[in-house]
């Protein structure tokens, strides 16, 4: 069965359920966040994030976004607290977008789409590795940022720079030293429910943690989100841009709150 799926009219999310039938799973992501009908629970933690810069090591282009890796074989860029328990170690970010400012956020809050999410991976380390973590219902956490149009921002620029050197899928190169922590509001109130990844194979193992406050990105920012290319070199160009899947079902879930 051919695995190859996009966002386009003939591969897009209106077409996974055919190579992947927990589409129209219970626990399926993203999701439109209604602030008003979610639950403050004081039991939740505060999240801690430990990100130590050394352990970044490459920016690639995969042909559906593109992700910064880091080293997770130790336990040193881990997510803690929050609505887990133990410990999570970062294996990437990456980031959604649209063509236009008005759309490109996978999650919504009231129905309000942003032009951009960054996605934050972790897995947890009571299992021995990533692969095996995401066919566990609690094997991912993954933290998701919204970016809303306003000033340049300064903590995106070392992560836009290099995407020049990876326009075509499969293009990757080192990237050393980011703190992934400079990507983060200065709020960590977030909203918390379980659900799955938001790409094939759409496995139902994330406990997803939404912040609520958005960091910024200019207009000319998003540009060079959208200079990159779904296509490989050799093929027909095509640009990398509304790579984001539409809210899910709810299906009865409760979304939780950390803050008042
Ligand atoms: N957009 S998302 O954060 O939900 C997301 C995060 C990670 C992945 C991912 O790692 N996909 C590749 C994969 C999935 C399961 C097992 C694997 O070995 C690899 C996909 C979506
Ligand atoms: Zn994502």
């Amino acid at each position: 069965m051919s695995h190859s799926w996009g966002y386009g009219p003939s591969d897009g999310p209106e077409k996974w359920f055919g190579g992947f039938p927990v589409a129209n799973g219970p626990r399926q992501s993203p999701i439109d966040i209604i602030p008003g009908q979610t639950s403050y629970d004081s039991t939740l933690k505060p999240l801690k994030l430990k990100y130590d810069p050394s352990n970044s090591t490459d920016i690639l282009n995969n042909g559906h976004s593109f992700q910064v890796g880091f080293v997770d074989d130790i336990d040193s860029s881990t997510l803690t607290g929050g609505p887990i328990t133990g410990t999570y170690r970062l294996k990437q970010f990456h980031f959604h977008w649209g063509a236009s400012d008005d759309r490109g956020s996978e999650h919504t809050v009231n129905g309000i789409k942003f032009p951009c999410e960054l996605h934050l991976v972790h897995w947890n380390t009571k299992y021995p590795s990533f692969g095996e973590a995401a066919s566990e219902p609690d094997g991912l956490a993954v933290v998701g940022v919204f970016l809303k149009i306003g000033a340049a921002n300064p903590r995106l620029q070392k992560v836009l720079d290099a995407l020049g050197a990876i326009k075509s899928k499969g293009k990757q190169t080192t990237f050393s030293n980011f703190d992934a922590k400079t990507l983060l509001p200065s709020s960590l109130d977030y909203w918390t429910y379980d659900g799955s990844l938001t790409t094939p194979p759409l496995l139902e193992s994330v406990t997803w943690i939404v912040l609520k406050e958005p960091i910024s990105v200019s207009p000319t920012q998003m540009g060079k989100f959208r200079s990159l290319m779904f296509s490989g070199d050799g093929e027909a160009p095509c640009c990398m841009q509304d790579n984001y899947r539409p809210p899910q079902p709810l299906k009865g879930r409760k979304v939780r709150r950390s803050f008042k």
